[in-house]
């Protein structure tokens, strides 16, 4: 399985500690609030799992699948919505759960998004945040990360290896391919 893996770059402890961290810091910040998780798929489920059972509110978790892409001329985060939310978020306070935010064009673009949709409050928290992503920032971060490509606990190399337990990077040889 792991042939792949030049190194582990996160292993399932810090993995686990960085969820009761963030979990706990979550469930202060958002007492007495109206508090949807969005969970963006496929790459979120591992991490949105864990973390929301170390969130002790009520909340309401929601997924979406969104494709980004750069449209041109025209604006470069446009988003294409492949999986909707159920639900409207007006007035909502919603916490947008990804797995790693890159480039931060996914991410950019879903908080404009939801921005026209009237929410209330739009924070994002990510298990991971690689250094070179234009300054845009989570509010809450597990950990950050090298410009290296990542697998592993929901990431895949080419929609496989989502199953690790942990984050590793991934061997040069196949970054050529
Ligand atoms: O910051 P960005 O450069 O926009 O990249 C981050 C996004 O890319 C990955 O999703 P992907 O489109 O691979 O979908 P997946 O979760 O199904 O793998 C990842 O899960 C983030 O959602
Ligand atoms: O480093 C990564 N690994 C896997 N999927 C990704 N999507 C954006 N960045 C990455
Ligand atoms: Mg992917």
């Amino acid at each position: 399985m792991n042939n792949v893996i030049e190194e582990i770059l996160v292993s399932e402890k810090q993995i686990a500690e960085a969820c009761k961290r963030l979990g706990s810091e979550i469930t202060k910040d958002y007492e007495n609030k109206d508090l949807v998780l969005v969970g963006l798929l496929k790459g979120c489920i591992p991490f949105l799992s864990d973390l929301a059972k170390h969130i002790e509110l009520p909340l309401e978790v929601q997924y979406m699948i969104v494709s980004s892409y750069h449209g041109g001329t025209a604006s470069s985060n446009e988003i294409q919505i492949k999986y909707d939310l159920e639900v409207p978020i007006k007035d909502r306070d919603i916490l947008l759960v990804e797995d790693i935010i890159d480039t931060g064009q996914t991410i950019k673009a879903v908080k404009k998004l939801f921005e026209t949709r009237g929410a209330k409050s739009i924070k994002v928290v990510s298990l991971l945040d690689k250094k070179d992503n234009n300054n845009l920032k989570a509010e809450y971060v597990g950990f950050t990360i090298p410009n290296k490509f990542v697998l592993g606990y929901g990431l895949d190399f080419q929609q496989k290896y989502r199953n690790l337990p942990y984050i590793g990077v991934l061997k040069k040889e196949f970054y050529d391919k």
